[in-house]
Formats: C-alpha cells, structure tokens, sequence
C-alpha cells in the first residue's frame, strides 16, 4: 500500500483565498485593511527568509504587514517597549515576534508582554490557558494547521488513538490539547517517553515535532494510519522532516510531504489568525468555524 500524500501547499493556497475573500470583506465592513505587524531581532538567515515569506502572504491576503527589524545587539527593554508600541497601534491586529531570539534576550518575558488578543502565534500563557479550558483564544498556527489536514483527510476524528511526539509548547503540547478537544484519546511522548515504538504502532494518528531528521522509521507506523509530519530539519540531502519519508509512505494511509505539508499550513493560519484577530477588535461579528 502506499500513503496519500496529504498536499499541504495546496491546501494552504486555497485557505489563504477564502482568508483573502473575508479580508476585503472585513476592510470594506471596518474601514481599514487587518493588519499584521512581525518582530525580527538579529539577521539570521533562515528567519529572514521566513518574515519576508511571511510579509509578501500578509499583503497578497490583502492585509497590512508591519516588518519590525531589529538589531541583534537590541536590549531587553527596547524590544518590549517595541511590543508595547505594537499594542497600542489600533491598525495592527496581529503580532508575531520571530523565534528563536538571540541568547541575551528572554522569550518568554516577550511573549508575556503582547495583547493577548493580538496574539497571533498562540503562545501567550492566556492563550494556552484558553485552549486547555476550551474557551475562545488564538490557537497556534502549526498545530491548528495539521488540525484541518486532519480534518480534510479524515473527517470525524473522535475515539481515535493520537500520538504526538514532542511536548514544546509551540507544537506538541497545542496539538495535545486540539485533538483532546476532537475526542481522540492522546498520548504525548518525549525524549523520557519508554518504549516509543510501540506508543506509535498503536496510533491511528502520528504527529511528529520532535527537530530530528527522519526519527520516526516506517516500521513503527500502524498500516493505514495518517502521519503528519512537522519537522523541518536541513541536511545535505536537503529539506528533511522527523518522519523517514520513504518508509513511512509504504505503510501509512495518508503521509504530508517535507516540504509542501505542514510548513505551507502554518503561514496560511497565521493570515487566518491574523483575520480572526481583527474582526474580534473591530467588534464585527465573524464565524470564525468557516476558516
Ligand atoms: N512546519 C512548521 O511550520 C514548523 C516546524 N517546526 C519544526 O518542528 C520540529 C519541532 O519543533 P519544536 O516543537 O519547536 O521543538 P522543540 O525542540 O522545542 O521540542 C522537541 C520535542 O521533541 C522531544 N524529543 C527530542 N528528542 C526525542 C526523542 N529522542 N524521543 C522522543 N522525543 C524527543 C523533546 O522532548 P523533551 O521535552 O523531553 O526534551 C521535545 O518535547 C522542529 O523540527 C521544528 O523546526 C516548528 C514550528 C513550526
Ligand atoms: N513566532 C514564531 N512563529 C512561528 O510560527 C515560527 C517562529 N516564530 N519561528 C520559526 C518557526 C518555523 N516556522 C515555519 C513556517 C513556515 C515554514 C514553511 O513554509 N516551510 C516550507 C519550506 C520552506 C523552505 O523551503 O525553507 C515547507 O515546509 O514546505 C516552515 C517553518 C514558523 N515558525
């Protein structure tokens, strides 16, 4: 058997133009553009790649996009006086403070200091908080991503068994608690988790964020399970996930691809949050189910 390979990058392009289609709407109804504001400290390359990716999707959707760069010598407390700056702004409704940030600097003092409400990425403690208790919030943009590739590829998702590897905050322990709230029965594993294998053999569904190249070996899939995979590693042979591709899609029903699966999903809910965000300030009333 050989896996459907989820397409990502597809799915992505058509979410980020129905984004696109309820963003001309919501700055006709609210009289300005959403807007989008991201913080970039340091040069990195990889990083710079990505804000500038991520700049030219805010416009295309037809949104604001604020780039904010930073020198990588900035202080601790410009760079949340940045933040507050950002807060106030009324034409930025999303923030997103580029990680990771230069070793002097404290994440998570940074991410403490953003609007909850602007909080694009998810990853104020708020927003957690919401997500566990299950109350409206900005959920994270990975997470939600492989959410609706789920969703696509196996419509109702509840009393499946789930095993997610990895137990970040950004990744696993938001994808923990999405697919809690789909009634799937979770199981999340880490670098102390005994017995790996045999957790992963058991799951109808296997996310994989663990930042390994090719960790997850074909021979631990249950045949016919979904995988998805959301490592993003670079090796000589290349852009590689944390699932070995070519195994894994000989016993896997349905497998995303590294790239063009999760990583195109991400920058397509980042606009969706963004969108979220901005009907919410506006006091707009917006069904925020459709996207
Ligand atoms: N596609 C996208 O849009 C995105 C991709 N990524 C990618 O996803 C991957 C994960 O990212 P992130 O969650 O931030 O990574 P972290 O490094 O924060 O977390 C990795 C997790 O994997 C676990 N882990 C490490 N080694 C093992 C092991 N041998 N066995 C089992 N578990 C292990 C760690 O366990 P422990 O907690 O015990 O240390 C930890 O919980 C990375 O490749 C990253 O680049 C991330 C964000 C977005
Ligand atoms: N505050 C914050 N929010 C983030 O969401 C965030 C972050 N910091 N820091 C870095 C990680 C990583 N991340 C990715 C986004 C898109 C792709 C993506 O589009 N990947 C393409 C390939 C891109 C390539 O070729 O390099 C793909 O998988 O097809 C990957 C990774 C967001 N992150």
């Amino acid at each position: 058997m050989t896996a459907r390979i989820i397409d990502g990058k597809a799915f992505a392009a058509n979410l980020r133009a129905r984004v696109a289609t309820h963003a001309a709407a919501f700055a006709a109804a609210a009289g300005r553009p959403a807007g989008l504001a991201v913080v970039l400290v340091g040069e990195d390359a990889a990083s710079s790649v990505y804000v500038r990716s991520k700049g030219k999707a805010t416009r295309e959707a037809g949104m604001a996009s604020f780039e904010h760069r930073l020198s990588t010598d900035v202080s601790q407390d410009d760079l949340i006086a940045r933040v507050e700056q950002l807060n106030a702004d009324p034409a930025v409704d999303g923030i997103l403070v580029q990680l990771p940030l230069p070793k002097h600097l404290d994440s998570d003092a940074v991410l403490l200091t953003i609007d909850p409400d602007k909080d694009v990425d998810g990853f104020h403690p708020v927003n957690a908080g919401r997500l566990a208790t299950g109350l409206p919030g900005m959920v994270p943009c990975t997470p939600y991503g492989c959410l609706l590739l789920l969703r696509d590829v196996l419509g109702d998702l509840s009393g499946m068994d789930a095993v997610v590897v990895g137990r970040s905050n950004i990744v696993g322990k938001p994808m923990a608690a999405l697919l809690t709230a789909e009634s799937c029965t979770v199981t999340i594993a880490h670098s102390r988790t005994r017995d790996l294998a045999d957790h992963v053999r058991r799951a109808d569904i296997v996310v994989a964020a663990v930042g390994r190249a090719n960790f997850v070996p074909g021979d631990w899939i249950k045949p016919g399970a979904t995988v998805i995979d959301v490592g993003i590693n670079r090796t000589d042979a290349g852009l590689v996930g944390d699932v070995d591709f070519a195994s894994a899609k000989e016993v896997a029903g349905a497998i995303t691809p590294v790239p063009g699966g999760v990583g195109p999903m991400t920058i397509a809910c980042l606009l969706r949050n963004t969108l979220v965000a901005a009907y919410r300030r506006a006091g707009i009333a917006f069904d925020d189910k459709t996207l």
